[in-house]
């Protein structure tokens, strides 16, 4: 007799759009952000014996959401992520745990606007939460943030066989789209006011150095925000190298001295790294379901 026995499991309702406006004064302020609630627990009778007296629904946990966005407000999605949590954990004695997940994508006021505003699409605010028992990791991070140097990159010293045929090089573009997701080593933190710092860190570091490869600076940029941040032992990039190639204009006798380019939007170099705080403890059952990262 062949005997099965259920494994890991999770559900909730995915993708909850909430878009919430704090309208206490005449100056809105607009929180947009797509949650996904997923509960872990006690579930076994669920799968196993069609027995749904643990099932909370995924219609109550979307219910849930909207309802805290109003209750509570929305301070910052890592907030509303801490709240869910604790209240799903606390409601049901067997939910023991879960994931919460949260994009945020951000608008700026027009012309200074009290009400009116233009969608911000430099990038989407990620958070995550994951709550097992009395244990809570909550990773924060963005994706989609494209920059791009005109100098200042190069790439050479690398090794050459019979394929190589890349020209080294002393004077590129480097562009990419940034992926990043860090982990925070505790809840107590104010978590807009860190993401507004570990942006512009990034985009600091981006600027400040003559980059060797964007390994290099992924690395310099990992390595300033967990200097500068206590609160977080690990940061992750994943992140393309957007070729640039100069197009060669010789055939029309066009002198083209690293200006004009040709953009190749595929194949790209998918340069990802991990930079830690040395000695901290991993984490890495947090990680799990963030795709796209080494
Ligand atoms: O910054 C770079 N890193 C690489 O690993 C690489 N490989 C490549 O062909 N070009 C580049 N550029």
């Amino acid at each position: 007799m062949t005997e099965v026995v259920l494994g890991k499991n999770q559900y909730g309702k995915a993708q909850n759009h909430v878009v919430r406006i704090h309208r206490d004064t005449d100056r809105h302020v607009i929180r947009d952000l797509v949650v996904t609630s997923q509960l872990r627990g006690d579930f076994e009778a669920v799968h196993t014996e069609g027995d749904n007296g643990h099932c909370v629904p995924t219609d109550t946990q979307k219910n849930t959401v909207f309802a805290f966005a109003q209750k509570y407000g929305i301070t910052s999605p890592e907030e509303l992520l801490l709240k869910l949590s604790e209240h799903f954990t606390t409601e049901f004695e067997w939910v023991t745990g879960g994931r919460w997940a949260a994009d945020e994508h951000a608008w700026d006021r027009i012309n200074d606007s009290d009400h009116c505003f233009v969608q911000n699409k430099q990038e989407v605010r990620t958070a995550v939460l994951v709550t097992d028992g009395e244990q809570q990791t909550v990773i924060s991070g963005f994706k989609d943030l494209t920059i791009l140097k005109s100098t200042e990159s190069g790439f050479e010293g690398y090794p050459k066989d019979k394929y190589t045929t890349l020209p080294e090089t002393t004077d590129r573009i480097m562009s990419t789209d940034v992926a990043t997701r860090w982990r925070y080593n505790t809840t107590d933190v104010d978590y807009d006011a860190v993401y507004a710092d570990v942006k512009k860190i990034i985009l600091e570091k981006f600027t400040d150095h003559y980059s060797r490869a964007l390994q290099e600076t992924l690395y310099l940029m990992g390595k300033a925000v967990i200097e500068a941040h206590p609160e977080i032992d690990e940061i992750r990039f994943s992140c393309p190298n957007k070729h640039h190639f100069v197009y060669d204009l010789s055939f029309c006798d066009i002198e083209n001295p690293g200006e004009t380019h040709y953009a190749a939007d595929r194949p790209f170099g998918l340069i990802e790294a991990t930079v830690q705080r040395k000695g901290a403890p991993e984490a890495e059952a947090a990680w799990a379901g963030i795709t796209g990262f080494c």
